[in-house]
């Protein structure tokens, strides 16, 4: 029998689709989705959604019906997940991040004791996705601390809005012998240990990266985050200006990153685009950390629902404490998408200070037998 998602539910966007092909991948479980991005305008499959259904299909050997531009409704019958090499290419500027977000799992858990390797081409630092950088620096980071993956991402060419053309190398080494990913407990924030960050800019002067890095350690010290501030913490933005070879549009972005003694991260970022000179894009990228700290939780809003698919095929109870603002419906949709398809129990508590603590007994999800023994 067959699961039914519905694309219009909660958040009803993208990512909708990604949880649930990725999880009805590596369950072996026929996937029908219909109403898809019902919740955006015009909904239905764009580029890097077709594209990211495709490579999924070909990584876990699927029959695929429904998945062309505009498309409200796929079917998807998984076959068997192999590892390898693969690569994938939305043609536009659609985020190779979100590529990589739905073809993780899978390679994760590939019946293989050799890393596989995916080449994912399109924006590298998009809006309303997350940028390179941040996959580098909070998502894996915390990810391979908590969880135990041991993935590595090499950025060969950056691609910005509107003409793409990025090129990101990814090495997925899936745990060995069936290893499941460990359960996470992150209940603490801790204090802030240090600020990271990347100001990233190609085909455009080098000193607009310099300033955008510069904005962006003026705002967090005038908020008491600095060496010399109320919260003395090392604040260390590189400022990065790609090679002209290296890129094929010019572009450019920000993308900050708090470490945390509990084990937690929080990154706030934003992207340059026409009439926002690098002092507001710096300062933007600031206040979104700032926000994220503020909020408390060890985690931030973006990297709250992206581990919730991380909890569901974890072994044992994952706990993660999110912040004061409440659950995001993008995380409320992923914790529904995980309780359709799997049989992962989550438990969501508000504390007296005003957390959210998201608890998840996962299923130990463990890779089939290694077909190349
Ligand atoms: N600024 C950001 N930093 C980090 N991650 C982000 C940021 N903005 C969005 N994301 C992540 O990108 C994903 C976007 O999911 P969403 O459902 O909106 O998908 P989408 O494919 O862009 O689709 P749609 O066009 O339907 O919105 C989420 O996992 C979210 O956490």
């Amino acid at each position: 029998m067959n699961v039914l998602i519905d694309g219009s539910v909660l958040e009803g966007g993208g990512q909708i689709l990604r949880n649930s092909v990725s999880l009805a991948a590596l369950l072996g479980k026929h996937l029908t989705i219909e109403k898809i991005r019902n919740g955006r305008k015009p909904p239905g499959l764009k580029n890097q959604h077709r594209t990211g259904i495709e490579l999924a299909a070909e990584i876990a050997s699927a029959r695929v019906t429904g998945a062309t531009n505009g498309s409200c409704e796929i079917d998807f019958v998984p076959g068997r997940i192999a590892g390898g090499t693969y690569a994938a290419d939305p043609v536009t500027a659609g985020a190779a991040t979100l590529l990589l977000q739905i073809s993780l799992p899978l390679l994760l858990f590939a019946p293989s004791s050799a890393p596989s390797t995916l080449t994912l081409k399109g924006g590298t630092n998009a809006t309303s996705a997350p940028q390179i950088d941040y996959i580098q620096h909070v998502f894996l980071p915390f990810a391979a601390r908590h969880f135990g993956l041991n993935v590595a991402v090499d950025v060969r060419k950056r691609g910005y809005f509107p003409k793409g053309g990025g090129e990101v190398h990814v090495t997925v080494s899936p745990g060995v012998d069936g290893a499941k990913l460990t359960s996470a407990s992150v209940l603490e924030r801790g204090a802030v240990t240090r600020i990271g960050g990347i100001a990233h800019i190609a085909g455009l002067p080098a000193h607009l990266g310099r300033t955008m890095a510069e904005s962006a350690t003026k705002r967090l010290a005038a908020c008491g985050f600095g060496p010399d501030a109320s919260v003395p913490v090392p604040v260390e933005i590189e400022s990065k200006r790609e090679k002209n070879e290296d890129t094929v549009g010019a572009g450019s972005g920000i993308v900050l990153w708090a470490e945390l003694a509990g084990g937690g991260m929080i990154g706030g970022s934003a992207v340059g685009r026409k009439g926002a000179d690098a002092i507001t894009v710096g300062e933007e990228a600031a206040n979104e950390l700032i926000k994220g700290l503020e909020a408390g939780g060890a985690v931030d809003e973006w990297l709250e629902d992206q581990v919730v698919i991380l909890m569901a095929l974890a072994e044992g109870t994952s706990e993660i404490r999110c912040g004061k603002d409440g659950l995001t419906l993008h995380t409320k949709t992923a914790i529904w998408v995980a309780e359709q398809l799997t049989d992962a129990k989550f438990d969501i508590t508000v504390e007296d200070s005003g957390h959210t603590v998201i608890r998840c007994k996962g299923i130990g999800y463990t890779a089939p037998g290694d077909v190349n023994k």
